[in-house]
């Protein structure tokens, strides 16, 4: 395994527009995930797992809401020891540009080489803040260092009818790219680029300043960087990756997602592969204790929530409140929302602190789209519904029962 001459620049910058509203006050990267964890904690975590200790994390949107989780970053740094070598530094784009914008990620990195030329490192490695994957980017490294590339693009198949919100790219048998297109309208091949590339450094700045004398460019890795090194005849290397990988950016991915961990698909408490978070949730109340044998079998309800409703293939957040008589399938409850009591949500995510109140109803059971609550909203009930004892809610749960779900589809 190669010596890790290696540090990250992770882009935390990402309005998150196909993810409102659970991006209206936060940036992206710091949107929940799983019962306790925000997006940006996997590639943190990954980078401590991978020995990578110097990280520039660059933030634009809601710059303040990163800022706030990451800290000074002791809760990645201190979980490896690494507090007093490493490093995990805030780059906002209001420190580097008059007009307070990265214009593109490329302009970001761009205008933080200085940072990068303090630790002076071999490679560097470009990272997104909203991707769920736990990587161990040493593999990719000794890829990167072996093929010689100037850059080496981690790459993933994903399904034909979502390969258009992705770079996608053609490669020869030895992996050396030779298509590279950016979201293309009708792609030729669902080989998707994962948003993670390693550049050899001198290459990385070279490119990057030619970028940003180009007055055409939109100073974007996809849109701008790889089809121009592509066009200079750069070596460019896919690194094929196996595990589970999933651009969270849109209310349907994300909800994927949590299916997946449900499912078990995805698997967050790994031993061998820690997950840090710097998140403490909110709790302005006495914290709560959850009776873990109230949690349903194929639920992730966190121990810091109040549960006293039905649940069936949901994630319940720390902090959340599920006040009796209440039915959650197919949901997220985010940290600190509060769903009253005989409130029916189903295929929905219901943001960080949003007030459901009694008897509303979320969501219906064959709905086509996600049903989203947005971060501290409140929904009011429009009918209140009749008390339901916890056997009728379990013969709803499973069509079982007589009585029919009333149905409301908020959608996005
Ligand atoms: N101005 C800015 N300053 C700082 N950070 C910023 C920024 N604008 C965006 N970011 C951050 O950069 C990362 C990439 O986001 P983008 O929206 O630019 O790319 P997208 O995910 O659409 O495609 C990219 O990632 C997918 C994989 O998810 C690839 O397939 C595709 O080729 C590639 O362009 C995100 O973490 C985002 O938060």
């Amino acid at each position: 395994m190669p010596q890790m001459n290696c540090m990250a620049m992770l882009l935390a910058g990402g309005e998150g527009k196909r993810l409102a509203p659970l991006t209206a006050a936060l940036a992206k990267p710091v949107v929940p995930f799983g019962e306790r964890y925000r997006m940006i904690d996997f590639p943190l975590s990954n980078c401590m797992n991978s020995g990578i200790r110097h990280i520039g994390v660059l933030t634009q949107y809601r710059a303040d809401t990163v800022h706030n989780h990451i800290g000074d970053g002791g809760a990645w740094l201190d979980a490896v020891q690494a507090k007093q070598l490493g490093e995990i530094a805030l780059l906002p784009a209001s420190d580097t540009s008059p007009d307070n914008c990265y214009s593109g990620t490329a302009d970001a990195i761009y205008r933080n080489l200085s940072f990068i030329e303090q630790h002076n490192p071999e490679h560097v490695l470009i990272l997104s803040g909203d991707h769920i994957y736990q990587m161990d980017y040493r593999p990719m490294l000794e890829a990167h260092i072996h093929s010689g590339a100037t850059a080496t693009i981690a790459v993933k198949r994903v399904p034909w009818h979502e390969a258009s919100r992705f770079g996608i790219l053609n490669t020869n048998e030895d992996y050396s790219v030779v298509e590279f297109e950016e979201k293309p309208s009708r792609p030729r091949s669902n080989l998707a680029s994962m948003g993670i590339y390693m550049f050899r450094t001198d290459k990385l700045k070279e490119v990057l300043a030619n970028d940003a004398r180009n007055p055409s460019s939109s100073h974007d890795f996809g849109k701008d960087i790889i089809p121009m090194l592509l066009q200079e005849g750069a070596n460019l290397t896919a690194y094929p990756y196996e595990g589970y990988w999933r651009d969270v950016g849109t209310v349907d991915s994300l909800w994927e997602a949590h299916m997946e961990l449900l499912d078990g698909t995805l698997r967050l408490a790994k031993p061998e592969w820690p997950l840090q978070s710097g998140y403490v949730p909110a709790l302005n109340r006495q914290p709560y204790r959850l009776n873990t044998s109230a949690i349903p079998h194929d639920c992730i309800v966190d121990r810091q929530c109040r549960f006293e409703g039905v649940a069936q293939r949901s994630v319940v957040c720390a902090g959340a409140e599920v006040g009796s008589g209440s039915l959650v399938y197919e949901s997220v409850i985010m940290p600190g929302a509060r769903i009253g009591r005989n409130v029916r949500i189903h295929k929905a995510i219901i943001g960080e602190n949003a007030i459901v109140e009694d008897g509303a109803v979320i969501g219906a059971p064959q709905a086509e789209r996600i049903a989203v609550i947005g971060p501290g909203e409140r929904v009011a009930a429009e009918r209140k519904t009749v008390s339901a004892s916890r056997e009728t809610l379990a013969a709803l749960l499973t069509g079982t029962g007589s009585n029919r779900l009333e149905r409301k589809v908020l959608s996005y």
